[in-house]
């Protein structure tokens, strides 16, 4: 990761802007618009700095603990262990990290994990070999191709090849449409959104007919995230790099989904008191006390957020660890459907 993206500065605080994305398109920088001693006066306004923390990690224990029982009750019953491929294409080192800990996670609940490594400059076609392989392997039920591909590769041809009943990741076309319909659904849910939400509902977060603003309008993340939510009956609107006024906006909700890749965009002044805020956000900033030499900082600038909103999700331990739950969890779901194991 941190060799892949640049660092920007660490601390809410800093006097430079914090956004990147939003500066492009208008928007001064936030310390100009809104001063640190703004920011203080709207959380001892609203007296609470008795925010909670969302604690991802341990929610996503849980869940692994919950998937161990099944896993091996599935086992004990039918003689069946769910199996989890990977392909990573390429050596970065975040995604090489990423797959590392998925792999590590399917052993700690019993799901066998399967890996292909490829080289950087595999072709199109050795990679599709390698999903047809898995398409027709029996013992895998879920085939997740780690994002992103290197640039010479069509991720669509890539995502359409995998088999839509062992599509863990929810990415093919068809699990997409599902999800936005009315009355469908979808075999598998996206993992980060769905562990936003899983969040959500184990905090006793209530969503219908919130205000909900997702900031970010990945494949991956930010449209999934708005289509879940309102999916649960939330207001949605989804604020991007486009959007004119997204202080304006972000300030209307209760339930934040940031998701854009921004250290320490969104900025206290920007939420409503009591809000709820998932930050999907995992950016490397220089950090020279840090053994490895950064620390990982999440989209919302989390020192102003807890002081401001009711409950925030931490970087890391927030929602990094549901989506290995999920994954894990969409895998486990894979393998009950194809054996019609209940
Ligand atoms: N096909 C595909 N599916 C993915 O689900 C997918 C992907 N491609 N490409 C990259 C993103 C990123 N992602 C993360 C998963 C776990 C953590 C995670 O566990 N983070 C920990 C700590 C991480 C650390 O310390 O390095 C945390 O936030 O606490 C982070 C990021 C899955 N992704």
């Amino acid at each position: 990761m941190a060799s892949s993206v640049f660092f920007t500065h660490s601390h809410c605080y800093s006097s430079k802007p914090s956004s990147l994305v939003f500066r492009q398109v208008g928007v001064g920088p936030t310390s100009l618009r809104f001063s640190s001693s703004h920011v203080a006066s709207v959380a001892a306004m609203t007296m609470d700095s008795s925010a909670k923390v969302i604690d991802g990690k341990s929610v996503a224990k849980q869940i692994r603990d919950e998937i161990t029982a099944e896993v091996s009750r599935m086992r004990e019953s039918i003689g069946v262990i769910p199996g989890l491929a990977v392909i990573l294409v390429g050596d970065r080192k975040d995604s090489a990290t990423y797959v590392r800990n998925k792999k590590k996670a399917c052993e700690s609940v019993g799901i066998n994990s399967l890996e292909a490594n490829l080289p950087e400059d595999s072709t199109e076609e050795e990679v599709l070999n390698y999903i047809a392989g898995y398409n027709d392997d029996p013992s895998v039920h879920g085939i997740l191709v780690q994002l992103p591909l290197p640039s010479h590769m069509n991720e669509q041809n890539i995502l359409n090849a995998v088999r839509i009943e062992k599509d863990v990741d929810g990415f093919h076309p068809l699990n997409i449409g599902r999800l936005a319909m009315r009355g469908r659904e979808p075999l598998f849910v996206p993992c980060t959104p769905k562990g936003c939400i899983e969040l959500l509902h184990r905090y006793n977060v209530s969503i219908k007919g919130k205000r909900a603003v997702v900031i970010g309008r990945s494949n991956i993340v930010g449209m999934p995230a708005a289509l879940l939510l309102q999916r649960e009956d939330a207001t949605v609107s989804i604020v991007h790099s486009r959007t004119s006024n997204p202080e304006e906006i972000i300030r209307q909700a209760d339930i934040i989904i940031a998701a854009v890749g921004q250290a320490n965009m969104v900025r206290g002044s920007w939420i409503k008191p009591g809000a709820v805020i998932i930050d999907v956000g995992i950016n490397p900033v220089e950090d020279p006390n840090s053994p490895r030499g950064y620390k990982l900082v999440g989209d919302v600038c989390y020192e102003e957020a807890i002081r401001i909103a009711s409950a925030v999700t931490p970087v890391p331990g927030g929602v990094g660890p549901m989506t290995i739950a999920m994954l894990l969890q969409n895998t486990l779901i894979s393998a009950k459907r194809v054996h019609h194991f209940e």
